[in-house]
This record gives structure tokens, sequence and C-alpha cells, in this order.
């Protein structure tokens, strides 16, 4: 049965591929996204959720008798979380309780006799896409179609699966080149986040408050651009370095150790924009208080004298977000209020969690550093929220736009399942 997308297009799933095409004794090339939080000092995977999620497609397809090659990217080359996928590897063999072999390469000779080899039932982990170049590029699908990476793997294979719903805003190779020349499905967890998210992405659920934190700045401007063009949100309570910049944008004295982080990471450059949502009304509250660091001891700063550096929001700013989202229908949270990499700083979206989950609103919570809160809570598996594996993803899906993994998946569908489409 095809899932649905926006009630406009028609996505293959799994089920399709099978009965139009048949899956065993078939090569399929999965894409999945097990980019996870990754301890800087060890470089240990610190929550493995993505990866527990997609374990149940990687095992189906075994179960129909398929040979199964996985692909994922982690990090972006440069980040102390770029690395290689062999701890990922052991930890998708727990999830499947299957065999899985991994390989420390990508396109490269060593990968493709690999593939070839494969018979029904074997898995391969390929390295972190990312080491390939050609990943980094945003294309169109027919451009990256023509790429090296494409083109040395897609005759490998029968079929592509795309199980990488947090991906699915990149138009990157392994999401959108795929489908131009190979008959290709939705993965079960791609599957399941279309059909939550469609059925509540319902613009009548109003308020709908958007906490918004963690440091991928340049994403969530987009984001922010988009929610407010579409009028697609209510408030917005910002948090991480979302909110440190919101703050230098309103004219917010942040202390000048907080003004140097943000300029280390480039996102100053940001301020011009951020300046622009202000004016134009964007809904946005910032915090009142902060968790810092001074002299290597933990402080609770507020506004106006902040001396430390900003790790967490302090707990008047808990309570005050607390009291909006009391007032919401629909929650959407995604990125950490505080650098939760470090015990120190996970009150903050522990508190904030925790307040969402027992307020009277749907919640959805995206994003790999969240998702690591949620399983600590155990709040998983509580009616009134739904925890996607998307982060940039899932916020820019509720905006409205259309994800390039998607629109690939369905203009495939147009190509290689013709019955399907009415
Ligand atoms: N005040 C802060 N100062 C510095 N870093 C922060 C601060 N608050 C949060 N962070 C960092 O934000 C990072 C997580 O941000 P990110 O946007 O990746 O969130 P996410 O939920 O994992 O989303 P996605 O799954 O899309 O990556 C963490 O590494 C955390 O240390
Ligand atoms: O964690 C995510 O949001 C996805 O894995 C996408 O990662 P990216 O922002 O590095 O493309």
């Amino acid at each position: 049965m095809p899932c649905s997308l926006r009630n406009k297009h028609v996505i293959p799933t799994i089920d399709d591929l099978d009965k139009y095409f048949g899956i065993k004794g078939s090569k399929i090339l999965l894409r999945i996204d097990i980019n996870s939080p990754i301890d800087p000092k060890t470089g240990d995977i610190l929550d493995d959720s993505r990866i527990r999620a997609h374990s149940a497609t990687v095992r189906e397809l075994v179960e129909r008798g398929a040979a199964v090659v996985v692909m994922s990217h982690q990090g972006r080359p440069g980040d102390s979380d770029f690395v290689s996928l062999d701890k990922h590897a052991r930890l998708l063999e727990k999830h499947t309780g299957l065999q899985v072999r991994f390989i420390d390469d990508v396109i490269g000779p060593a990968a493709r006799e690999a593939i070839k080899s494969l018979q029904p039932g074997d898995i391969l982990l390929l390295d972190n896409t990312r080491l390939v170049s050609e990943e980094i590029i945003e294309a169109t699908p027919e451009k990256h179609a023509e790429s090296i990476f494409v083109t040395r793997l897609a005759p490998l294979f029968n079929y592509y699966v795309n199980d990488a719903f947090a991906t699915a805003h990149r138009s990157q190779p392994s999401i959108v080149g795929f489908p131009v020349k190979l008959p290709s499905a939705a993965g079960r967890v791609m599957e399941k986040e279309l059909t939550a998210l469609s059925k509540l992405y319902n613009p009548e659920e109003r308020p709908r408050v958007f906490v918004l934190g963690g440091g991928k700045v340049h994403d969530t401007i987009r984001i922010l651009e988009h929610l407010h063009n579409n009028g697609a949100v209510d408030r917005i309570l910002a948090t991480g370095l979302v909110a440190e910049l919101f703050m230098v944008a309103k004219g917010i004295n942040i202390g000048e150790a907080n003004l140097r982080v943000l300029e280390a990471k480039g996102l100053l450059s940001l301020l011009p924009r951020a300046r622009r949502l202000l004016l134009r009304g964007l809904p946005l509250e910032t915090p009142v208080d902060f968790r810092t660091l001074v002299d290597d001891h933990v402080e609770v700063e507020t506004i106006g004298n902040i001396k430390g550096v900003i790790k967490d929001i302090g707990p008047q700013t808990v309570k005050m977000y607390t009291e909006i989202m009391k007032e919401a229908r629909l929650i959407v949270m995604r990125g950490p209020a505080g650098v939760i990499e470090d015990p120190r700083f996970r009150e903050g979206s522990r508190e904030l969690v925790r307040a969402a989950v027992e307020s009277n609103a749907y919640v959805i919570v995206g994003g790999g550093h969240l998702n690591s809160i949620i399983a600590e809570l155990g709040l998983a598996g509580r009616p009134n929220l739904h925890v996607s594996t998307g982060g940039g993803a899932l916020l820019l899906f509720l905006a409205g736009e259309d994800l390039p993994g998607l629109t690939a998946l369905a203009k495939s569908a147009e190509k290689f399942f013709p019955q399907l489409i009415g």
C-alpha cells in the first residue's frame, strides 16, 4: 500500500516493491540516516535511537530474501562528529540480531567487489557517504544521477530504498540520485514518519509552538524564514545557539565570551537575516537566564549580567517557557537547550521536554540530540508524542516545504510504478 505525500503524491512502500517487482533474490541499496551524537573525547556513539529505528527495515528486507547494502552519512567533513561508520556497524548488528559486514569504502573497487559477491540474506554497511566529495553537493536528481557516486553503484543493484527521512531535505546523490535510475521505495521509518506527520500536519491545530535550539543555526534561520512566510507557527521558544544569535539580534548583551563563540562558529554573518525576521514580527522568545561556566564552575546568570560561557538555559527560562507551552495544541521541538554532551548541562533540555509531554499538546520531537533526552526520561511510548528521526527535515516538512528526497521518490514512482499512479 503506497504512502501519500501531503495527499498530492504517491510514494511506493516495501510492500509495493515486493508486489510489483519481487524482492526475493534481489540486491537492494538502502539509504538510512544513522547520523548520531558522538562523544567528542572518545568518538563513541552517545545515542543509538536512529540505528535502532532503522534496524526493522534492514531486517525486513533480509527476511524477504534480499541482499542489503546499507549507506548513511555521519556528521560533516571538518566537524568532530565526522567519523567512520565502523562503530555504527556493531550497533546495527546488535539491533538487527543479524551479522553486518562493514567495509571502509563507499564507491571504490573494494566496495564494488564486496557488493558483487553478496548473497541473499547478507548485510553490508558502506562507510560514511560524505567521504565522497560529491555527497555534499546540493543539485537536481538528474544531475546527481550522472555523478560518479551514482553511476558507480546503481548498476550493481535491482532497487533502491530510502529510509532516511532525517536527510530528506538534502538534495545529495545518496538521497536523490538513485531514484532516477532504479525502482525505488520508502523504508519503514520513512513510511511511519510520513503517515504520522501528514496526519499531524493539520494547519488548524493551533496554537503551534516551536521550541528550537541546538547548534545548526544556518538550518534554523532558513526554517524560521519558511515557517514565518507560511504562517505556520504562533510562537517560537529559542534555546541553544539559536537563542544566543537572536539575543544579539535583539541588542541584548550576551557577554564577550559568548559573542566570541558565535563568531568562531561563523554565526554572526546570520545577524542581518535574524534582524529582518524580528522586524517582520517573528514571534520569537529568548531566555532570561542561563547556566554558565565561570572558571570551570557552573553559575546561574540572568541577562544583563552574563560573565561566563553560556552552556544551558536557566530555571527562570524553563518556568517562562513551560507557561507558554501550557497554552499550545501542537508543540514541535528540535535541538537541545544546552551542551547536553556534558551531564551538567542537560537540565534545561530535560525540563522542557518533560513540560511539553505533560502539557495538553500533541508533541513532535525531532533531532538526534533531543531523542537521547526522550530515551533518558523514558517518555518514548507516550500517546501524545511522536519521536521523529528528523531534525531539519522534520521542521521543513512541517513548514510546508517539499523535501527533495520525498519528491525524488514520488517522481521515480511515476516512472517505475505506473500501476500506482491513478
Ligand atoms: N549554548 C550552547 N553552546 C554551544 N553548543 C550548544 C549550545 N546548546 C546546544 N549546543 C550544541 O548543539 C548541538 C546539537 O545541535 P543540533 O542542531 O545538531 O541538534 P539535533 O537535535 O541533533 O538536530 P539534528 O538531529 O538535526 O542534528 C549539540 O552538539 C550541543 O552541544
Ligand atoms: O541530523 C540531521 O539533521 C540529519 O542527519 C542531516 O544531517 P546534516 O544536517 O549534516 O545534513
